[in-house]
């Protein structure tokens, strides 16, 4: 029996950070960047990989690769999630950190970018194991995280929760409480009002002004959203609060479809009551993943996990519009089809930055040590996202490409003009 715990294998067919970087080098060739430019943005500033051996709560040990990657901190200290997930490994981090600092430069927010992850199941382990590998990790990260060095958050398996074992560890090894070494924290523990539900709102806001461009009807309009967890259920339920009729929602159980609309409310209640699973959710008809991603919808919100939208299934789409939710759900070697069906792609690290839009609010409210309103940070992140957003489609217009070349053009420059007025090297 093995103690060690295997991180994911390196993907050599649909690799996130080959996906990151095909986009990059376009984007990069459009903006006549240097060489030497090239390689200061593509190479990250900071890898760690640590083992973390926990103690099970049957008494063996076992030991997990955790990782964390600052790809840049040149706009300011850098900010990314912590996914516990199997599918975890060094690639699919460093793409995601990555991911994070051209989010962050797209949103306009002081911020350079990481990611963290451990290769693990917490579906399979009990709360105090997890509590245990996340102070573990922590403890290990101690002289990589901080508030003016990398704030780190929530993202695919992970929440309010986990992020208050890291804050309480981290200050009790710095003889203080420091909140503003994490978001997405517990309200009680200086977690903003907003921040559970951003990044799906941010979603919403994406979706609504790409149906604007497409002169879509929101009371008239279609949706399926892949992932019913904090992104995706929160992005299916302020769709539905805008009139849109979502009519399919998923986790990994499988795929719920009712062609008059999912009451979203009843799901959320049914997944919470039912540890966090929609299996056995009766207000559809079980259909697989896969069905939902080509469903005739007008809007397409891939809310779960990367390499969902491939090669071998991008020409079955029918939406008008994709919405990404997830971090690089769609592979590059599907944007070619999509482009040439006229689909709408409002990319990744512009629809989804509204997570960290609100974990900087959070971060601001800890150094001031001060609370702001929901409605005043609703407001805030709602402008920020529209105006990212009418940014990347005014670029897409200016040099005639897809939204997410234009996002990754509007990003690269900003970094890169960032390194050029620091200068020094
Ligand atoms: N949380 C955040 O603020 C942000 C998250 N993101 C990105 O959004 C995506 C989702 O993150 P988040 O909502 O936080 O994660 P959660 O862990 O809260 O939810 C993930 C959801 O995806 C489902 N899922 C997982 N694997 C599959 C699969 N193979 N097929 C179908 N559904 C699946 C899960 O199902 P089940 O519950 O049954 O396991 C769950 O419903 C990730 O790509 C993340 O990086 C991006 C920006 C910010
Ligand atoms: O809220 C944050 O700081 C980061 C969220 C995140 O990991 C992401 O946007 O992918």
């Amino acid at each position: 029996m093995t103690h060690y715990i295997e991180p994911a294998p390196i993907k050599d067919k649909e690799n996130p950070l080959e996906s990151m970087m095909q986009r990059f080098d376009k984007a990069v060739e459009l903006l006549g960047i240097s060489e030497e430019m090239y390689y200061i943005l593509k190479v990250p500033a900071r890898q760690v990989t640590v083992g973390l051996p926990i103690t099970m709560d049957d008494g063996r040990i076992k030991v997990y690769e955790g990782y964390r990657v600052i790809h840049s901190n040149i706009l300011g200290p850098a900010k990314g999630g912590i996914r516990f997930d199997p599918a975890v490994n060094l690639d699919e981090v460093r793409a995601l950190a990555a991911w994070m600092t051209w989010k962050c430069a797209v949103v306009d927010i002081p911020y350079g970018g990481a990611k963290g992850g451990i290769s693990c199941d917490p579906r399979q382990m009990s709360a105090g194991e997890i509590e245990r590998l996340m102070r573990a990790y922590t403890v290990a990260m101690l002289d990589v995280f901080g508030p003016d060095r990398d704030i780190p958050a929530p993202d695919m398996g992970t929440g309010p929760r986990e992020m208050a074992w890291l804050m309480d560890e981290y200050s009790k090894a710095k003889g203080m409480t420091i909140n503003a070494v994490v978001t997405g924290k517990p309200l009680v523990l200086g977690g903003s009002l907003g921040r559970t539900e951003a990044t799906g709102r941010g979603v919403m806001v994406s979706a609504l002004s790409g149906m604007d461009k497409l002169r879509l009807n929101p009371y008239k309009a279609t949706a399926a959203v892949q992932g019913f967890g904090n992104v995706g259920s929160h992005a299916a339920s302020l769709l539905h609060e805008r009139g849109v009729t979502v009519q399919a929602i998923s986790d990994i159980s499988g795929a719920y479809y009712n062609d008059r609309g999912i009451d979203i409310e009843a799901a959320m209640r049914y997944r919470d009551a039912n540890k966090g699973t929609l299996q056995g959710f009766d207000g559809a008809e079980k259909i697989s993943n896969d069905d939902l991603l080509t469903l005739a919808v007008d809007v397409l919100v891939p809310a779960a996990k990367e390499d969902v939208i491939t090669h071998d299934n991008a020409h079955l789409i029918q939406a008008k519009m994709i919405v990404e939710g997830a971090n690089g759900p769609t592979s590059a070697s599907a944007d070619d089809i999509i482009n040439d069906k006229g689909i709408l792609v409002v990319p990744d690290i512009l629809a989804n930055a509204g997570g960290v839009t609100v974990s900087y609010f959070e971060w601001v409210q800890n150094r001031i040590g001060y609370k702001w309103t929901l409605d005043r940070i609703n407001r805030r992140s709602d402008r920020i996202m529209k105006d990212a957003f009418d940014k990347v489609f005014a670029t897409s217009q200016e040099y005639n490409v897809p939204m997410r070349i234009a996002a990754y053009m509007v990003a690269i420059k900003k970094v890169s003009d960032t390194y050029k007025f620091r200068g020094g090297y």
